[in-house]
Order: structure tokens, then sequence, then C-alpha cells
């Protein structure tokens, strides 16, 4: 049976996390990974998580609801300041945190400053230490980093520190689990906050955008990610298609800043292009379960991240 607001148990606990950590830390993965299915987008590259994403944790005796934060960072551009406020504003709103720290390297001057900010949030928001990616490292390697992290929130979050300091591998599925369980406790007594079944409530055209720019940032170089906007302008069932075989038109542009940025995109005779495109349209096909007719155009927007107007017009 499924449960209801009417029926459920009566020390279900349900709740709002969001994971923090600099970028590259693995929280899209994480996410991903507690969520059971491709929610946020993820890539070797760091900040490609501009919006956020929610994904929903369903258990028997609890509801998280992952609300996926981009990487906190220094602000740099206005960009960066617009994406730190965007942090600090999902960050007081959550009932516990998930800080990702990797194992594999060494705590630095990054995770500090999260560290620092973490220390300014209400002071009854837990902070719950998750130490990723350990399958990369060895036990003795993964002991000392656990050691280490734990004194970061000694000093960093005195008085109380951190809530818990959980190993995790999203990779192998290690310890990913316990990592709910260890949330969920943290999240208040309260009946199911989304029907069963749901993963996430993002928009589709938020989807969508995130999985043409997940194509378009495969292989490149490291100036792109920060450089790369998409806006899914309109989209149109198609006319005169079969009832049982419908298809959709889907009308993208893909902003970069510099003209050169737009032949990498491009690619030699477009080539380059039509395989984002193909790639991109097989992922959106999976997610609204019809055939999709892609059209990319790729457009300069010189300077885009400061600029407040073409921000605010490329919906940040
Ligand atoms: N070996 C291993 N690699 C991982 C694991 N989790 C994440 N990664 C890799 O680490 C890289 C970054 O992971 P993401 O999940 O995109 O990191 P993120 O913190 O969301 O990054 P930003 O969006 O840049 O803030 C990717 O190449 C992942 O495949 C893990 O448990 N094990």
């Amino acid at each position: 049976m499924s449960l209801t607001p009417e029926n459920y148990p009566k020390d279900y606990r349900a709740g709002f996390t969001s994971f923090v950590g600099r970028p590259n830390a693995g929280k899209s993965t994480l996410t991903n990974a507690l969520v059971g299915q491709k929610v946020a987008i993820t890539s070797s590259k760091p900040q490609t998580t501009r919006h956020t994403i929610r994904g929903i944790v369903h258990r028997p005796e609890h509801q998280l609801v992952i609300v996926d934060t981009p990487g906190l960072h220094r602000p740099r551009t206005l960009l960066g300041q617009r994406l730190n406020d965007l942090v600090a504003e999902t960050l007081g709103e959550v009932d516990a945190v998930g800080f990702c720290l990797p194992a594999n390297e060494k705590i630095g001057p990054g995770d500090k400053f999260i560290a620092q900010k973490l220390g300014g949030l209400p002071p009854r928001t837990p902070i719950v230490a998750l130490v990723t990616k350990t399958d990369l490292v060895t036990p003795a390697q993964l002991a000392e980093q656990l050691l280490a992290v734990s004194q970061l929130g000694d000093e960093l979050l005195a008085p109380k520190g951190f809530a818990a300091v959980v190993p995790v591998s999203a990779k192998d599925g290690y310890q990913v689990e316990e990592v709910i369980g260890v949330l969920a406790k943290l999240m208040p007594q309260s009946p199911p906050l989304y029907p069963d079944g749901e993963l996430t409530d993002e928009p589709e055209m938020k989807m969508i955008s995130e999985l043409i720019r997940e194509a378009a940032l495969e292989g490149v170089r490291d100036e792109l990610p920060h450089s790369l906007a998409v806006v899914v302008e309109e989209i149109i069932p198609r006319e005169d298609r079969p009832a049982d075989n419908p298809m959709v038109d889907i009308h993208v542009n893909v902003f970069v800043e510099r003209p050169s940025q737009k032949s990498i995109i491009i690619g030699k005779g477009g080539s380059r292009l039509r395989d984002v495109g193909t790639r991109a349209r097989k992922e959106i096909e999976a997610l609204l379960g019809t055939k999709v007719y892609l059209d990319l155009h790729v457009k300069v927007a010189k300077e885009w991240q400061r600029d407040p107007k073409q921000l605010g017009r490329l919906g940040f």
C-alpha cells in the first residue's frame, strides 16, 4: 500500500537536505546514487550544476528531499556572487546539510572557506560530513582523512562540530544507505512531503537544458563550463502525428561568450554540434517518453556572466 499524508507511520520523518562541497567533490553523483536515478547532471568538469535540482529518496519510514546546490566557491564574477547567494538561501531552509569532502584529496582552503560559511548557519542546522569517493583510497588513508575531517569540524564548527562523519562511495554503493539513514534521523517528524515514487519536481525545461549542457560540455576544455548557458525556448508537440507515436519539437539556444567558443561547440563542418544533439536527444527522449526533434542554435552573448540584464534573460 502506498503512503499518503493520512496513512503513514507515526514516527515517520521527512524534510529537506542539501549537499555542499567544493567543485568536483561528488555531490551530483551522490544525489544520483541516493535517489537511484539520474537527476542531477554530473561531469568531470567543476561547477556544472547551475540550477537547484531536487531528488527525492523514499523509504518506508522516512523521506529525504535533496536540494542539489551549485559548487560553493569564492565569488569572482557576478555569476559567482549569485551562485553564493543561491547557496546561502538554499542552506537557510534545509533541515540538515551534507558537506562533501573527497577522501582522496587533502582538505584545502576551499573546504575551509565552506566550513566557515556553514559555521554561520542557524545554530540548529546540523551538518553531516560526507567523506566521498572512498573507493579511491586505502583503509589507512581513509582513517587519516576521517580524523582530519573531524578536526576541521571541531575547529570551524565549534562548539558542536559535525553531527556525524560518514564515509561513502557513490561509485560502488558503499554506505549509501547509511548516508540516507543518518540524514533521515535529523529530519523533523512529518508526513511525507511528496507522493510515493516521485523522484524530482524539477520542471522539464530545466532538466532538458541540463541534459544539453552536459552533452555540450563532454570533452571540452576547462574554460567552457563557466561560459556556457543553455536556454530551452519552446517545446511544441508536432501536429499530424499518430496518437500512439507522438513527437515534440524542442528549440534551444546555446549561449557562449566568444566566437572562438562558438567554433569549439559547433566543430568542423558542424560535426561536434551534431554529436551533441544526438546524445542529448536520446536522453531527452528517455526523459519525456516521446520522439524528439532537437533544434540547437549556438549564439554569442558577450560577457553574459558579468551583465545583469543578460543573466536575467538566461534565467539566473
Ligand atoms: N571513484 C569515484 N569517483 C566519483 C565518486 N563520486 C563522484 N566521482 C567522480 O568525481 C567527479 C565529480 O563528481 P560530481 O558528482 O560531478 O561532483 P560535484 O560535486 O557535483 O561537482 P560540481 O557540480 O562541479 O560542484 C566525477 O568525475 C565523478 O565521476 C565516487 O564515489 N568514486
